[in-house]
């Protein structure tokens, strides 16, 4: 049976950021992650997960200027130094929560740029290294371009093709089911061929990006197949809650073991 972990970055936005910790573990959920912790400091989020139970499954590495509208800086040439800086400062934050895997975000930039591909390909090497000698997984994500325009990393043949030549291997895949139907679709066929490359699963409906099996697809046969394939990592619920997140959770019911427990009313109280 899968098990699941909240997305704090689009669940239990009710709360503020540090209070969606024990929304979350009140909600049944054993594990969270979220796309950046770089706003608090890295003992406050590992407060907040000892404090509620959590084990932290991922967390994107610094991205560069996001709200200037970067999305990364691995292909981005000139911007190495930077990326050095901030995969340290990911580390910190790794070693407080216990994270053992980092999502390298790509950024904009074409495919038809070599210097962009050296430069993607220069530092996924180099982060890699600096992870595995803390035994942490970099994990790359294709994303889709009607979310992400100009997304580098926007196709899971180039993705796969880059792990398998790369042979890196705390080198992963972080397939996200949304991304994957909106680009490609063939979702479980996709699932069977890359499963040995695949170090993080994430799950949203399709094309909404809300609660899964809202959407287009039958999100109950994809956590199937994932048993069927014997993946033992965590699903990120990465989706943007149609309305009040625990009013939705109704689809984690069928998986809700001892601590996976969704209850329809917050014991610390929602703040709507
Ligand atoms: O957008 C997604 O999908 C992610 O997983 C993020 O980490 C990147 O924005
Ligand atoms: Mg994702």
């Amino acid at each position: 049976m899968p098990r699941f972990a909240a997305n704090l970055t689009m669940m239990f936005n009710e709360w503020p950021f540090l209070d969606r910790f024990a929304a979350a573990a009140d909600a049944g959920f054993e594990a969270v992650e979220f796309l950046f912790p770089y706003e608090h400091r890295p003992d406050a989020i590992a407060e907040r997960l000892a404090k509620n139970g959590l084990c932290q499954v991922l967390f994107n590495l610094p991205p560069g200027n996001w709200a200037g509208g970067e999305r990364g800086l691995a292909s981005l040439p000139g911007r190495f130094d930077e990326l050095r800086v901030g995969v340290e400062t990911a580390l910190s934050y790794a070693e407080a929560t216990g994270v053992k895997r980092l999502h390298l975000m790509s950024g904009i930039a074409s495919r038809d740029d070599k210097e962009a591909v050296d430069a993607y390909r220069k530092a996924i090497v180099w982060t890699a290294g600096k992870l595995a000698d803390r035994g942490i997984d970099l994990l790359i994500e294709p994303i889709n371009g009607r979310d992400m325009p100009g997304y580098f990393l926007n196709d899971f043949g180039f993705a796969e093709a880059l792990v398998g030549d790369l042979a890196l291997p705390n080198l992963k895949l972080q397939f996200d089911v949304y991304h994957r139907q909106i680009m490609h679709g063939d979702v479980t066929m996709a699932l069977r061929r890359l499963m040995p490359l695949i170090g993080h699963i994430q799950i949203a409906s399709v094309p909404s990006r809300h609660e899964p099996a809202t959407g287009e697809l039958d999100d109950h046969f994809i956590f199937d197949e994932l048993d069927r394939l014997g993946y033992a990592g965590f699903v990120g619920c990465e989706y943007r809650p149609s309305s009040k997140t625990l009013d939705g959770l109704s689809w984690l019911a069928p998986y809700c073991g001892e601590r996976q427990r969704p209850i329809s009313g917050a014991k610390r109280g929602a703040l709507t």
